[in-house]
């Protein structure tokens, strides 16, 4: 048995493409527009009129504009190079792809500016986060945990809980320590480690279940006011739901970006539901069960009350600049409530 979770391992670790150094050349040669031409300080923002070039270079923005390339370091072509391995490493799934990541990194960049919260976390963690953002759903092959252990895939295998989270980290750090794509090759020892770690959180936190067990504690910290962000527990508290709340924040967005989003998400449930009655022979649950397509608007009703409201309006009350975040949400949930009744 050790021998094959040995190659198990292996084969399943092992992989992952890096991009060309003719890639990583022409992605160095472009222009870089201002955050203001690309609009990344909007919380409205949408990337779907944008080419993947433009995905490329709004990143190299964002790096820039929080002077990580300066502070620390970071070889220009070697940040292209990392950037296209990334997005490289994402599949062509039909929601958890790289555009998703993107939308991802720009809401939590725009957060950090807004509240003035990159105060706070320090260049360290804001690093951490803004890789965190990109690289959190690495190699996601448009199944969930749950049906990798069903299917008692190789990655279920190697990790029982927060399958394929584990897995997105692992990715993410065999990016990182691939010639040609070592970002942080500059960063002191001692620094480099604090990433590590902070990325690990980060990227761990993405884990709906995870947000689920600490949410309690973070919800009583914001409503009371006794959080002092000095302490490193409360802001590891933070760092954990500000991944959640940039990871489901299309739900925050303008209705016509939210209801494109939720038709990416249910297609990719639906299409899990389609493989767990072929290859499975089981009933898929409701969300990933078509026949149950007219229940949707409903779902997202129940999943805009049980997750998201909570956690968008407690962040409200760290910062009123994220209002607008709150709101968006809100009128979503009328949207698919008004939806819901047409039916
Ligand atoms: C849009 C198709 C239906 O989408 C949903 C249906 C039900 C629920 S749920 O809150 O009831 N719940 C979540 C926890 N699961 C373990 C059990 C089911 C959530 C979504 C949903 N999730 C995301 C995040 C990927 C984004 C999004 O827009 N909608
Ligand atoms: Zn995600």
């Amino acid at each position: 048995i050790a021998m094959a979770k040995q190659s198990v391992t292996l084969e399943v670790l092992s992989y992952h493409a890096s991009a060309s150094l003719e890639d990583a050349q022409r992605l160095r040669s472009l222009r870089v527009p201002s955050s203001v031409h690309f609009k990344l300080h909007d919380f409205k923002f949408d990337d779907i009129y944008m080419q993947d070039d433009d995905t490329l270079t709004a990143c190299l923005r964002m790096f820039l504009d929080l002077d990580f390339v300066e502070r620390f370091h970071i070889d220009y072509d070697v940040l292209c190079r990392w950037l296209l391995s990334v997005k490289k490493n994402y599949r062509n799934v039909t929601y958890h792809n790289w555009r998703h990541a993107f939308n991802v990194a720009q809401m939590m960049f725009a957060i950090l500016t807004a509240t003035q919260w990159w105060k706070i976390f320090g260049e360290i963690e804001c690093l951490a986060l803004i890789i965190a953002c990109l690289c959190h759903d690495l190699d996601h092959r448009g199944t969930n945990n749950s049906f990798q252990i069903k299917a008692s895939s190789p990655l279920a295998q190697l990790y029982s809980t927060s399958t394929m989270e584990h897995h997105h980290f692992d990715q993410c750090l065999m990016i990182l320590s691939s010639q040609g794509n070592q970002i942080l090759s500059n960063l002191s020892p001692e620094e480099y480690s604090r990433v590590v770690k902070v990325l690990e959180d980060a990227i761990l936190s993405t884990d709906l279940a995870v947000y689920f067990r600490k949410r309690g504690a973070f919800l009583s910290l914001a409503r009371s006011g006794g959080y002092n962000w000095a302490y490193s527990d409360h802001r590891d508290l933070l760092r954990g739901m500000l991944m959640t709340v940039c990871d489901l924040a299309a739900i925050t967005k303008p209705w016509e970006i939210e209801k494109r989003v939720a038709e990416l998400v249910s297609s990719e449930f639906f299409e899990q539901g389609d493989i767990e009655r072929r290859t499975l022979n089981i009933t898929p649950i409701d969300i990933m069960n078509r026949e149950k397509e007219d229940q949707l608007p409903m779902m997202q009703v129940g999943f805009i009350n049980s997750i998201c409201l909570p956690i968008y309006e407690a962040f409200t009350q760290l910062s009123d600049k994220l209002m607008p975040l709150v709101d968006g949400v809100r009128m979503n949930k009328q949207h698919w409530l008004e939806i819901a009744e047409s039916k």
